[in-house]
C-alpha cells in the first residue's frame, strides 16, 4: 500500500475514534444524570477497576500492551468524572444566563495562567472574555468590581512551593474560592531567531520561573537577568526584537502564540513541576454531595504553645484529613500567624460544620475562603490480586529499648513511598535492578518490560561514572523513561556530596554494602527527604545495619528500609523482624528456586522483592522470565 493510502486509513480510524469517544462522553454524562436522581457518588472507583482489568485484558489479546491500554484509559476516565462533576455543579449552581464568561488572568495570551483559566473554563462549554491582569491584586480587582467573573490565581508551585502574595491577598478578599486545577508547568527558553546558547546575553523571565529553573541558569553565570511581570510579558518582548543574543523563559503552547521556537526544553530544576490554581469568584458555590470536595478556611490560634495542635486535633476528631497547611505573618501583628488549611470536606457536611464551630471557639480569627469540587482525580490503581493479610504481632521487646527502628518504639511496620508506590503496604514492591547502565534506548525497553510483568520501581546505577555532568545526565533519563511508564526509580550513591543532586529526582536511594559503614554518608541520607533502602555494611552482623539504619533515623528521615542481598536464613529474617518496624527488601536471584523462595520469604515477612537484571549492553537480554514468575507467584497465588 502507498504511503498516502495508508494515511488516509489511518485519519479515517482516528475520526472514527473521536466519534467514539464523543459518544463515550455523551453516555458518561447520562450516567451523572441518572446519579443525580438515583443519588450516587460521581466516581466509582470498583467499577472502575473492573473496567480496567477487563480492558487490559483485551488489549493484551489484541497486541496492545498494559500500560499503553491503561494510560489511555486513566485519561478518558479522568475527563468522565470531570465532566459527570461539571455538569452536576452547573445544575446546581444555576449560571446567570450569560452567554459568555469572563476571567481575570496574570499576563497575556500564552502566559501559563491563561492556558489554565482556558483549561478550566473548557468544561462550560461558553465563550471566553479575558482580562489580561498585570499583578494579582489586578486579578481581585477585577472579580470584585465585577469585570470579570472569574479570577484565576496561582497558589502552590511543585519546585516553589507556596506563592505567598496569593496567600496574603486571599486574607483580605471577600472573593470565595470556586474551583482548583493543577496544571503542568514545561519551561523552555524562547528564542525569535536562529541562535544558540552561547550567543546569549539577556533572558527575559518572571522571578517564579527563575526560580523554579535556578539550576540551569547557573550554567549560563554570563547571560544576564531581567524580571518581567509575567512569562507572557517576557516572550511579547523578545518577540518585538527579533534578536539572537535575547531569549525568554516560558511554556512551548505559550511561546508559539508568539512566533517563539524552543531553543532548551526541560529547564525546571524539578521535572515534575506543576502549579495549582485556585478559581475565585463573588459569590461561593455549592459542591453537590457527590462528589468530593475541598474546603480552604483560614485560622489564627493565640500564641499559647499547643494552640495549633489543639486546633488540628478538632479535624482529626472528626475525620477530617487535612491536605495543606501553611502559615503567613500577619501584617501589623509581628509574631502572630494565620493558617491556611485545605481539608477533603464538604462544608455543607455535618462533620464540617461542627468541626468550624468547635475551631471558632478555641481561634481568634476563622473564616472558610471556600468550597469546591476536588479537581484531584488520582488514577484507579489496577489490583494486584488480593494478598491475605499479613498479621504479625510482634511481641514487645523485652529490654524495652526505645531506639527509632525498634519494634518497641513503633509497633506497626513502616511504610515507605516510593513514588506513588507503597513499600510496607499490603502488597508486596517489586523492584528490578540494573547493574550496569545500559544506555538510553535499551532502558525504555527495559521500562516497557518491567511495567508489564507488574514491576513498580526501577533501580539503575546513575552515579558510578567518574564525570558528575554524565552521572546527572544518566538520571535525568532514568526519570525521564520512568516517568513515561509510571514506574518509580532508585540509584545508589556513595557520596555524601553526589546525595542531594541525586535526591532532586530519584523516588529512593540506595546504600551499598560497601559504602553503608560511611558514618558521613549514613548523616546525609537521614537530612535528605527521600526512602533510603540500606543493605548490611560489609564483613557486620545484623545489630551493626541496624545501628547504621538508627543513624539516618536519628537525623530526620523516617523513610528507612532494610535491603538485604545475602538471602538471610528464615530464623535471622524473624529475628530481624522482630527486632525492627523497617522494611524489609530482599534481592532475589533468578533461578529455579525464584518463585519457591519468593513464596517462602513473602510468608517471612519480606515487604520487597527486588530482582537484579543482567542488562543488554551487548545484546544480552535480561531474565524477564524470572520477572513475570516473580510478580505471578506473589499477586496471582
Ligand atoms: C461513567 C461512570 O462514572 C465514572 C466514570 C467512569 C467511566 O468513565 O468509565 C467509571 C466509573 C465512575 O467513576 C459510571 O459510574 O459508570
Amino acid at each position: 500500500m502507498k504511503l498516502d493510502e495508508i494515511r488516509t486509513q489511518i485519519s479515517r480510524l482516528d475520526q472514527e475514534l473521536l466519534t467514539l469517544l464523543a459518544k463515550r462522553k455523551a453516555l458518561s454524562l447520562d450516567v451523572a444524570r441518572s446519579k443525580l436522581e438515583n443519588p450516587k457518588p460521581i466516581r466509582d472507583q470498583e467499577r472502575e477497576q473492573t473496567l480496567l482489568v477487563a480492558l487490559i485484558n483485551q488489549g493484551r489479546q489484541l497486541g496492545l500492551d498494559a500500560h499503553y491500554v491503561t494510560q489511555i484509559y486513566h485519561t478518558i476516565i479522568e475527563d468522565s468524572v470531570l465532566s459527570q462533576q461539571a455538569l452536576l455543579q452547573s445544575l446546581l449552581n444555576p449560571q446567570d444566563s450569560t452567554p459568555a464568561i469572563s476571567v481575570a488572568f496574570l499576563g497575556l495570551r500564552g502566559s501559563y495562567s491563561n492556558l489554565a483559566a482556558r483549561k478550566y473554563l473548557s468544561r462550560f462549554q461558553a465563550n471566553l472574555i479575558e482580562h489580561n491582569c498585570e499583578t494579582f491584586q489586578q486579578i481581585i480587582d477585577t472579580v470584585e468590581s465585577g469585570q470579570a467573573q472569574y479570577g484565576v490565581l496561582p497558589i502552590e508551585n511543585t519546585s516553589s512551593g507556596a506563592i505567598n502574595d496569593v496567600f496574603d491577598l486571599m486574607q483580605h478578599t471577600s472573593l470565595s474560592i470556586v474551583g482548583e486545577l493543577t496544571q503542568p508547568i514545561e519551561h523552555c527558553l524562547l528564542v525569535a531567531v536562529d541562535t544558540d546558547v552561547s550567543r546569549l546575553k539577556t533572558l527575559y523571565t518572571h522571578p517564579q520561573v527563575y526560580q523554579q529553573c535556578s539550576q540551569y541558569l547557573k550554567t549560563l553565570p554570563e547571560v544576564k537577568v531581567e524580571f518581567c511581570a509575567a512569562s507572557s510579558n517576557a516572550m511579547e518582548l523578545v518577540a518585538g526584537l527579533q534578536r539572537p543574543d535575547v531569549g525568554a523563559m516560558g511554556s512551548a503552547d505559550g511561546g508559539e502564540l508568539h512566533g517563539l521556537r524552543p531553543l532548551v526544553q526541560g529547564l525546571a530544576n524539578q521535572k515534575q513541576n506543576m502549579t495549582r490554581f485556585i478559581v475565585v469568584a463573588r459569590k461561593p458555590i455549592e459542591v453537590a454531595e457527590q462528589i468530593p470536595a475541598k474546603t480552604t478556611f483560614i485560622m489564627s490560634t493565640g500564641q499559647q504553645s499547643g494552640a495549633l495542635v489543639e486546633a488540628l486535633l478538632v479535624l482529626r476528631n472528626h475525620d477530617i484529613n487535612m491536605t495543606k497547611l501553611e502559615s503567613r505573618p500577619i501584617i501589623g501583628n509581628p509574631w502572630e500567624e494565620m493558617f491556611y488549611v485545605d481539608v477533603i470536606a464538604n462544608v455543607n457536611g455535618e462533620a464540617m460544620q461542627s468541626a468550624l464551630k468547635e475551631l471558632g471557639r478555641i481561634t481568634r480569627f476563622i473564616k472558610v475562603l471556600g468550597c469546591y469540587p476536588s479537581a484531584e482525580i488520582s488514577p484507579t490503581q489496577i489490583p494486584s490480586k488480593a494478598l491475605s493479610q499479613r498479621h504479625q504481632h510482634s511481641p514487645v521487646d523485652d529490654e524495652g529499648q526505645q531506639a527509632r527502628h525498634s519494634r518497641s518504639y513503633k509497633a506497626t511496620t513502616t511504610q515507605l513511598q516510593l513514588g506513588r508506590f507503597y513499600l510496607g503496604g499490603d502488597e508486596p514492591m517489586i523492584l528490578a535492578e540494573l547493574s550496569r547502565w545500559p544506555g538510553k534506548t535499551p532502558l525504555m525497553e527495559v521500562a516497557r518490560q518491567v511495567k508489564e510483568a507488574g514491576g513498580q520501581v526501577l533501580a539503575a546505577p546513575c552515579f558510578d561514572n567518574g564525570d558528575p555532568e554524565q552521572n546527572m545526565d544518566c538520571l535525568r533519563q532514568l526519570r525521564q523513561v520512568a516517568d513515561q511508564f509510571d514506574l518509580a526509580i532508585m540509584t545508589w550513591i556513595s557520596q555524601p556530596e553526589t546525595l542531594n543532586r541525586a535526591a532532586e529526582s530519584a523516588d529512593a536511594l540506595l546504600i551499598r554494602a560497601q559504602d553503608a559503614h560511611n558514618a558521613e554518608l549514613l548523616t546525609a541520607a537521614g537530612r535528605c527527604t527521600r526512602p533510603v533502602l540500606l543493605e548490611q555494611p560489609s564483613g557486620t552482623d545484623i545489630d551493626a545495619w541496624l545501628a547504621g539504619a538508627e543513624q539516618i533515623l536519628a537525623e530526620g528521615n523516617q523513610q528507612v528500609a532494610l535491603l538485604d542481598r545475602q538471602q538471610l536464613a528464615l530464623p535471622r529474617l524473624l529475628t530481624l523482624q522482630q527486632a525492627t518496624h523497617l522494611p524489609l527488601v530482599a534481592v532475589l536471584q533468578a533461578d529455579s528456586l525464584l518463585p519457591a523462595m519468593a513464596n517462602a520469604l513473602k510468608g517471612a515477612g519480606v515487604q520487597g522483592f527486588c530482582l537484579p537484571l543482567t542488562a543488554g549492553m551487548e545484546g544480552e537480554q535480561p531474565d524477564w522470565q524470572a520477572l513475570q514468575q516473580l510478580t505471578h507467584r506473589l499477586y496471582q497465588e
